[in-house]
């Protein structure tokens, strides 16, 4: 298996570009982060260069965070921000050389921020493609972000069909889409053709994936079985250091 460090969770008392560095140390063939709009894009490329890892993914900004903004695409009304955000978001994994740009939705819901979200997707994908960047959209739980516009594999799979364009693909983060739906083996397989990246912590405590509800060998062993052979994102939230949480690490 080849995995991906999320360095939004890990090693996220250093600078990313150390981060960065931590992870290669560690012995990931990866890494990606949530929002990096705080490091020059150039310090970010060369700890990439130095280090020989790409750079899988990063998110669009949330807006304004302090008054509860968690993503803008899906917002009626905050059209001029969403875009800006998303235009702002593929500039910088274009200095990076990032592959995929997340497109957080945000807190809305009901048909208006349906038609807002799928416009804004259809913007992000004609950016996107031109630079051979992958737009992704990633249903989360309703515990961690409850009011969440997009909140399942099923919901993202018609936003994905309505959309039809190449360049968005599903993020599946096995963490959000056990809460919600279960049945990770079955959608893992139904799912495989939309799927643009996978992340994985253990259920419910969001932890290193050797412990929780979710058997991560079976679910590993699944992946492989179905020939999906790119970096899983280690998106977990390390109990104390983060060197200290990789013991799963080998058994995988
Ligand atoms: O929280 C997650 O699962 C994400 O992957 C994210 O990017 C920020 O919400
Ligand atoms: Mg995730």
């Amino acid at each position: 298996m080849k995995f991906s460090a999320n360095l939004g969770f890990l090693w996220n008392e250093l600078t990313l570009p150390d981060a960065i560095r931590a992870a290669k140390l560690a012995g990931f063939d990866a890494v990606e982060c949530h929002w990096p709009y705080d490091v020059p894009a150039a310090e970010i490329r060369a700890a990439l260069d130095e280090t020989g890892l790409p750079m899988l993914g990063l998110n669009t900004r949330r807006g304004d965070v302090a008054a509860g903004d968690n993503g803008l695409s899906a917002l009626t009304g905050r059209e001029v921000e969403a875009r800006a955000a998303i235009s702002e978001a593929l500039d910088y994994a274009r200095a990076t050389k990032t592959r995929a740009v997340h497109v957080m939705a945000g807190f809305a819901s009901g048909p208006e921020a349906h038609a807002s979200f799928i416009a804004n997707l259809r913007f992000a994908c004609a950016e996107a493609e031109a630079h051979g960047i992958t737009i992704l959209i990633e249903p989360l739980n309703h515990h961690d972000a409850p009011g969440y516009f997009l909140q399942t594999t099923e919901q993202a799979q018609d936003i994905i069909s309505e959309v039809n364009h190449p360049a968005l693909r599903l993020m599946f983060d096995c963490y959000h889409v056990q809460i919600m739906e279960g049945d990770l083996t079955r959608r893992l397989q139904n799912l495989l053709g939309l799927i643009g990246h996978i992340q994985f912590a253990s259920v419910p405590d969001r932890g290193a994936p050797d412990h929780g509800e979710v058997d991560y060998h079976a679910i590993f062993a699944t992946i492989t079985r179905l020939g999906y052979d790119r970096p899983l994102g280690a998106e977990y939230k390390p109990a104390g250091k983060t060197e200290d949480s990789l013991s799963w690490f080998s058994v995988f």
